[in-house]
């Protein structure tokens, strides 16, 4: 039997990338429209309507990072995550050797350089974690199927799929949201819960469980503040559309507008992303506090990412730990737990 302590351990954080600088906003724009989970044309049209798209976003997009000093913070704040969850993995297997690592999609570190580092480093195990809550074909899928071509490195493999619903994420979501509507005292709000949208036609067509896993999270973290005596006034809306094609829906400036018909102030909550980024800083503290302010939606709060809240790295170590055999802890929430017919999250060990 293969010993379970003194073995090298490898945790692979998968998460979307951001440009580190203005000079970056268009090469990591190209990146994200070149690949065919975003794009879904052959590569003949796909590469350059990627460079037709990413010339003419450039500006504006530069203009919303340099709202946020140049570039994103994307990486930064996922640094952050990898050291915490390292610390946690650390304290909690003290005779293996545990390094996190960051895999980027579209920006760097780019996934490949990072399989190349595990490769060097070695590992006997390998927890694949994508830091995205809920599995979708445009980023889960897209992070690990590049993960999977490129990693050439020893180790036995696991992935993580999706935890919509896992206890300390839910947890440290509510914790945020409490304190959101603290502030708001006794004036009327409604918790906006605002997801990244994806194009409609991949939860029709598809069969993207994306939609599926972000309700689920909502309902658990409804459930989770009725739970504390805070029964809230709620919706479900998805911000950053991009492109001509019709997304989930209601947008999030529409579940605004209805807010403001209904008299009430609202707490906005990133409910698919785990750090601030331009989606966070710019689009919801910015673009959507502006139309707020002009539809007359008072307070308009917004909750935080929960970063490195204590409760949602914990829940990160669970997951490892769960997923190298170590604890019974398996705190995926039924949105997984390799129900879902395509979740990749029960494959086999891939023997390194
Ligand atoms: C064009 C289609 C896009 C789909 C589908 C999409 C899905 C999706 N994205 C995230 C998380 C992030 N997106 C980020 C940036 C970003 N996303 C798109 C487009 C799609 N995303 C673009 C064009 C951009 C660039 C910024 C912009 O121009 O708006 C980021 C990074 C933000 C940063 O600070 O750099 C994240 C994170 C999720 C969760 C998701 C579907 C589930
Ligand atoms: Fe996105
Ligand atoms: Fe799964």
């Amino acid at each position: 039997m293969t010993p379970l302590s003194g073995r090298r351990i490898a945790v692979v954080l998968f998460n979307l990338g951001g440009p580190d600088d203005q000079a970056t906003v268009k090469p990591f724009l190209f990146n994200l429209f070149n690949d065919p989970a975003i794009i879904g044309l052959p590569g003949l049209v796909r590469t350059p309507l990627a460079r037709l798209i990413s010339s003419r976003r450039e500006a504006s997009a530069q203009a919303n990072y340099a709202l946020m000093g140049g570039g994103s913070p994307l990486l930064p704040e996922t640094r952050k995550q990898a050291t915490s969850l390292e610390a946690t993995l650390g304290a909690r297997l003290p005779d293996d050797e545990v390094r996190v690592f960051i895999a980027m999609r579209y920006w760097r570190p780019l996934t490949e350089a990072t399989a190349a580092e595990v490769a060097a480093f070695g590992p006997d195990e390998i927890v694949l974690l994508p830091l995205y809550p809920q599995y979708s074909t445009t980023t889960t899928a897209s992070s690990l199927k590049l993960w999977n071509a490129v990693y050439a490195g020893s180790g036995d493999s696991r992935t993580v799929c999706c935890w919509p619903e896992a206890h300390g994420w839910v947890d440290a979501q509510a914790a945020a949201i409490a304190a959101k509507l603290d502030e708001a005292g006794e004036r009327p709000v409604r918790v906006l819960f605002s997801a990244h949208g994806i194009p409609e036609k991949l939860v029709s067509g598809k069969g993207d469980p994306y939609q599926e896993q972000v309700e689920s999270t909502v309902a658990a973290v409804v459930a989770r503040l009725a739970d504390q005596g805070r029964a809230v006034d709620h919706a479900l809306c998805y911000q950053s559309r991009v492109g001509p094609l019709k997304w989930l829906g209601p947008s999030t400036p529409e579940a605004l507008e209805q807010a403001a018909r209904d008299g009430k102030g609202a707490v906005v909550v990133p409910i698919a992303f785990v750090s601030e980024h331009v989606e966070t800083l710019v689009e919801l503290d910015i673009e959507y506090g502006e139309l707020a302010h002009r539809l007359g939606v008072a307070p308009y709060l917004r909750a935080p990412a929960v970063g490195v809240a204590e409760a949602f790295i914990g829940t990160l170590a669970d997951a490892v730990l769960n997923a190298l055999g170590r604890t019974g802890v398996a705190p995926y929430g039924p949105g997984c737990r390799g129900e879902w017919k395509a979740c990749p999250c029960q494959e086999e060990r891939r023997a390194g």
